[in-house]
């Protein structure tokens, strides 16, 4: 295999000048097999409260320009072990949800079926149905980890099935998530009734609060969290919103109490050892962003699963 080709270096080309491809690598058609590709997913028709995920992904992809090359935090060089590129975006359908969902299926499965790996970039919550349905037809019934404010398995809104604040009761529905395996982290703030936490157990979800996450450390919840997925292939699903708003004001639905961004990266810092097959990060919406705080810690986070899907890449090299 060849060498990978890496990020424009920083020390060369100003990190502020030319194209903001995600964390300055080579676009896919730019390289001749990638291992793994960061792609956007322009889509904000299922939100049910602010509105702008649609513009996520150049938010990401812009304050990307910052990420360097080594990561201490897993001890890996994701762009040097395996080819990571820029997929860009994935053209969506923006009046059409069904079709928007369809096209983002086909795409998906079109990169998985090049052995590609994908962390993708929203857009909102609604895109992961699909690209669950894309990891399902790969891998079977994958573990899902959750990070997120909000259960995000709710039945309908405006008795429409497919938005973001639906998609995983529908992937239930589908058969294509391991019901043994299945996490949501972060959970806080008020539902429409306490039946939202039935049927959300009843779908086989285990539910780590942000309060957990205070009370216990993040040491203690992702030990519990790694023996719950054990080596089933992993989806990891990051709504930024998990994050408390002081540390993701950008975002559609916020919700006061979240975790803090260290947390987070060391949450995801503690799957090192798993099998991840594929992972998203949705729901930043940049007019409501302030210093690119919001774009900032999605760029992170989407590194590091970068990185933790480069370590997984790196044994199929
Ligand atoms: N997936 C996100 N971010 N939010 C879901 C909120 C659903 C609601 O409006 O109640
Ligand atoms: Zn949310
Ligand atoms: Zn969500």
């Amino acid at each position: 295999m060849s060498t990978p080709i890496g990020p424009t270096d920083s020390s060369l080309v100003p990190r502020f000048a030319g194209p903001a491809t995600f964390a300055r690598l080579p676009r896919t058609d730019e390289v001749a097999k990638t291992d793994i590709a960061v792609v956007g997913i322009p889509f904000d028709s299922g939100v049910s409260y602010r509105p702008g995920a649609r513009f996520g992904p150049a938010a990401i992809r812009e304050a990307s320009r910052l990420l360097r090359p080594y990561n201490p935090g897993l001890d890996v060089s994701p762009f040097a072990e395996v080819q990571v590129a820029d997929g860009g975006d994935i053209a969506v359908n923006p009046f059409a949800i069904k079709e928007a969902i369809a096209t983002v299926e086909a795409s998906a499965s079109e990169l998985l079926s090049q052995g590609t790996r994908l962390v993708t970039l929203g857009g909102d919550h609604t895109i992961a149905l699909p690209l669950l349905r894309a990891v399902h037809r790969v891998h079977g019934p994958v573990a899902l980890l959750h990070f997120d404010a909000h259960l995000d398995t709710w039945d309908t809104y405006f008795g429409e099935p497919y938005t973001h604040g639906t998609p995983f009761r529908r992937a239930v529905e589908e058969g294509i998530l391991d019901t043994e395996a299945l996490t949501h982290v972060g959970i806080r703030g008020p539902l429409y009734g306490k039946k939202d936490l039935e049927d959300d157990r009843r779908f086989g979800f285990g539910i780590v609060t942000a309060a957990d996450v205070m009370r216990r450390g993040v040491d203690e919840i992702a030990d519990m969290v790694r023996q719950r997925i054990g080596n089933r292939p992993l989806y990891v699903s990051v709504d930024i919103d998990v994050l408390d708003p002081a540390h993701a004001p950008g975002t559609g639905t916020p919700e006061a109490g979240g975790l803090t961004s260290r947390e987070l990266l060391e949450l995801l810092r503690g799957l090192a050892s798993c099998n991840l097959v594929g992972a998203d990060v949705v729901e930043v919406s940049p007019a409501y962003d302030h210093a690119q705080i919001t774009a900032t810690a999605a760029a992170h986070v989407a590194y590091d699963l970068v990185s933790l899907l480069a370590l997984t890449a790196k044994k199929d090299r």
